[in-house]
């Protein structure tokens, strides 16, 4: 093994490796995937004509987040009121863009928006009429009608100065880093911040709809494309906007469900960055936490949103604050903005409500909704009574049943005429792509094989064509905890002392503690462990900049789950590699897989065979739908409960060969010592 090499990839300045530095995730230019030069320049002008504060000449706009000072000392401003009567409803203060301008714009970004059906007559007419088939391109063609072209974000500027977003909310973005927004904030962020403005008057009158109290929102986007902030923003200035039109007491507004605990604790954090100094608080739900029934705690008016889990806040003097105090030991969320798994808040609220709840977003939506999490999420949207609660749903994939479910279920919470819009945007042209990333099959005649493949990466000591070169760190997916465990034994020894040994790499899955598995995230994040072996429990969502690629040890058992697990690298308009081993036991099922990777090729402009080839293409079986349901549910039969197949040698062998290369590296220490 050629341990200079491995050591020039080298991560995390440590007291025994020093010398090695880590390389640093590339700087990210811009974080959009689709966006043509012709356009730019447009988009350039639109930055210069937005992007400035109001001149003073056009007259004050309204501020309802300014300071209690500056809003004393400027003449006072009728503030933008969302009246009762859309007649009343007045006009903006700002200028917003033209038509033209605003198709051109997201058609450039391969921005989609459509209004769904989420009424009980039309779904029920659409059903209908689907099972006609002579019917179905009426109806397609009835639906392809309600496309709409809402007001794009042109830039992060525009925020504040057209969709009034909170300056400290808009302070923090910036000192956060952020300089355009990526195309599904471009899309999302005006929808959902000020829908009344974000659809003209025109075609919501067109259309039938009445974006005024809001809209339920689905949006399906690439993997890295920064969904996180196009519904951590809206979330946050709603609870702003409320304190500062309605009250400024703290209630539970929204909450975020994921599927894991990893993807909760990231969103936490982001959400805390967001909110520093706002007073607005981001709390991740946990074991024996307790929700606060309305009015059960008054706000104290401190900025709470670094405290780990709102239970340690000071409180207000008087009796109040000692029943706070009372309620507080019990671990109460005292939240505006709560993260949660469904397991957690499903077993909190049993036949509990949440009715100060007015948003619920569900990121991976698509994942919530099915089998696994289907009862618990249901469970949570049921809880949800407020009759002003909105839905926004995020993926980077859905499935035409997804889509139904949902707009099944909102038209059974419809009340009487009043009926609130359901849009989806869809970013790209099909989610079944990761147009950012390079692809790679490689096949592999045995387990040894992979195994092989895989040390090849890890350490390379001569350019072989069958695998790519993928510098540190990565993402090692299996197909089972059992065989996470395995190869991670297996490969444990491969680091040599200089570099860290086997603290470089770790296994994570469902069966650690959680303490286990966050410190397990956590040295990934930092750059201590280069390789991380896991399962399909990370690869949803989670965001680790500096991975530069991600390896499927074992084939995905989906397409969707193909999109999730290499989504984690190459975010955020950032470059990756993603490389797949099959044996000629997953020959059967890589026809989804291999569509995925030339759909990704396709969208990304890219000519050629690429990671696959179109005679393997071609040649690759189509699987029955009973087949794929049974893949996704257990995985390659032939890989189950058969770990064992990934050594090559035994833990004593290999602990053996461990030693004797330490103890010759050590005398080698030695002896340079003595020279
Ligand atoms: N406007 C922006 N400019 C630069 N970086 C951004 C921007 N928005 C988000 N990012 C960064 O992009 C990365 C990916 O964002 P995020 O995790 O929200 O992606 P995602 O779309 O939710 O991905 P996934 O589908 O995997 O969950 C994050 O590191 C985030 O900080």
């Amino acid at each position: 093994m050629d341990v200079l090499k491995i050591l020039s990839r080298g991560a995390k300045k440590s007291a025994s490796s020093r010398a090695f530095e880590f390389k640093p995730a590339p700087k990210v230019q811009n974080p959009q995937l689709y966006h043509d030069k012709g356009l730019k320049r447009k988009r350039d002008e639109e930055e210069a004509r937005f992007g400035r504060a109001p001149d003073e000449d056009e007259g004050p706009s309204p501020d309802f987040f300014a300071s209690r000072e500056s809003k004393e000392s400027r003449p006072a401003v009728q503030p933008t009121v969302i009246t009762e009567s859309p007649k009343e409803k007045p006009k903006p203060e700002y200028s917003l863009l033209d038509d033209d301008e605003v198709r051109q714009i997201l058609r450039s970004h391969r921005l989609k928006f459509t209004l769904l059906s989420n009424h009980e007559d039309q779904r029920a007419k659409i059903t209908k009429s689907k099972k006609k088939k002579k019917e179905v391109s009426k109806v397609k063609a009835k639906d392809a009608k309600k496309v709409l072209f809402p007001q794009p974000l042109v830039s992060f500027t525009q925020l504040r100065t057209t969709w009034k977003l909170s300056p400290r909310l808009e302070e923090n973005l910036s000192s956060q880093g952020y300089r355009i927004p990526t195309e599904v904030q471009l899309g999302s962020l005006p929808l959902l911040i000020r829908p009344e403005e974000a659809i003209p008057a025109a075609a919501a009158a067109e259309l039938g709809v009445e974006p005024r109290d809001g809209i339920h929102f689905l949006a399906v986007a690439p993997t890295g494309s920064g969904k996180t902030l196009a519904f951590l923003i809206p979330a946050i200035n709603d609870v702003l906007r409320r304190r500062a039109e309605v009250t400024k007491d703290r209630v539970l507004e929204t909450v975020v469900v994921v599927p894991t605990r990893e993807l909760a604790e990231q969103i936490t954090n982001e959400g805390r960055k967001l909110t520093k100094n706002t007073g607005v608080k981001v709390v991740m739900m946990k074991r024996g936490m307790e929700i606060p029934a309305e009015g059960q705690i008054k706000d104290d008016g401190n900025d709470e949103s670094s405290s780990e889990n709102g239970a340690d806040s000071d409180s207000s003097s008087g009796s109040d604050a000692d029943q706070n105090d009372e309620i507080k030991q019990k671990t109460l969320t005292n939240a505006d903005i709560l993260i949660t798994t469904p397991l957690l808040l499903g077993n909190f609220l049993k036949s509990r409500t949440l009715p100060t709840v007015r948003s619920l977003i569900l990121d991976e939506g698509d994942v919530l909704l099915e089998e696994r999490f289907l009862d618990q999420t249901l469970q949570i949207w049921s809880a949800c009574v407020n009759p002003s609660l909105r839905l926004r749903c995020f993926s980077a994939t859905m499935g035409a049943h997804i889509e139904e479910l949902i707009s099944g279920q909102l038209s059974t919470r419809n009340s009487g005429d009043h009926i609130i819009p359901l849009v989806r945007l869809v970013v790209g042209l099909k989610d079944t792509a990761v147009p950012s990333i390079d692809h790679k099959l490689v096949y592999c005649a045995t387990e040894q094989g992979k195994l092989f493949a895989l040390r090849q990466i890890l350490h390379p000591q001569s350019s072989s064509a069958s695998v790519p070169d993928m510098s540190l760190p990565i993402l090692v997916f299996t197909q089972t905890i059992e065989r996470a465990t395995a190869l991670h034994s297996e490969l444990k020894f491969d680091f040599p002392a200089e570099a860290g040994g086997s603290s470089r790499i770790a296994a994570l899955h469902s069966s650690l503690s959680d303490s286990a598995r966050s410190d397990i995230v956590r040295r990934f994040r930092s750059g201590e462990i280069w390789a991380l072996v896991t399962t399909d429990i990370l690869m949803r969502g989670l965001d680790f900049r500096g991975v530069s690629g991600v390896i499927n040890y074992d084939v995905p058992t989906s397409a969707a789950a193909y999109v999730h697990r290499v989504g984690r690298t190459g975010r955020a308009g950032g470059q990756g590699i993603a490389c797949t081993f099959y044996t000629n036991d997953d020959v059967p099922y890589l026809k989804s897989i291999a569509n995925v990777i030339s759909q990704s090729e396709k969208q990304a402009g890219k000519t050629g065979d690429g990671g696959v080839p179109k005679w393997l293409l071609d040649s690759l079986p189509k699987i029955s739908k009973e087949d794929k349901k049974k893949l996704k549910q257990r995985g390659i039969e032939s890989r189950r409960g058969n770990a064992n197949r990934i050594t090559t040698k035994s833990a004593w062998e290999r602990r053996k060969e461990n030693n004797r290369r330490e103890a010759i590296a050590s005398s080698k220490k030695k002896k340079a010592a003595r020279a």
